[in-house]
């Protein structure tokens, strides 16, 4: 069979990023992670990435690029984190998520990310160091 993509999306909007608190399953509950899930078939990385920020946060995003790395979640399922800036809304945890927080280039560390998504935070204080337009 083959792998199933789950995307993580590092949504970032006026130099922070969202980070989502997980509320199930509760392997993964209480830890933080970048909000996603699984591609359906046929669809694209970026599609999925945007059709799960709608649906859990109820925002439209807009996916840029992937980050550095791809992490075996279990057999057949594939994490890939992007990045990805707010088009519109305001998030809300709607599904999935007890707590949403914005956190600063300096506030990464301070969260319980779920191991994988610890190892793209180096990427993404880059990504927050960038200027912006
Ligand atoms: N969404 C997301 N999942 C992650 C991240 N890091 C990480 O290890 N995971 C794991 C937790 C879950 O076991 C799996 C993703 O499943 P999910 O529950 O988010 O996917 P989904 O929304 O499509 O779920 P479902 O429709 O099948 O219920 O990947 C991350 O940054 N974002």
């Amino acid at each position: 069979m083959e792998n199933r993509i789950v995307v993580g999306g590092a949504l970032i909007h006026q130099g922070r990023v969202l980070a989502a608190r997980r509320s199930a399953p509760p392997e993964v509950a209480g830890y933080w992670e970048f909000p996603g899930g699984k591609a359906e078939p046929g669809e694209t990385q970026e599609q999925a990435l945007e059709r799960e920020l709608h649906e859990e946060l109820g925002v439209r995003a807009r996916a840029l690029r992937q980050l550095p790395g791809q992490w075996p979640i279990r057999a057949g399922l594939e994490l890939r984190i992007w990045a990805a800036e707010l088009v519109s809304g305001d998030p809300q945890p709607l599904e999935d998520h007890s707590e949403l927080r914005w956190l600063g280039p300096t506030e990464l560390a301070d969260v319980d990310w779920l191991e994988h998504d610890r190892e793209v935070l180096p990427h993404i204080a880059r990504l927050l160091a960038e200027p912006r337009p």
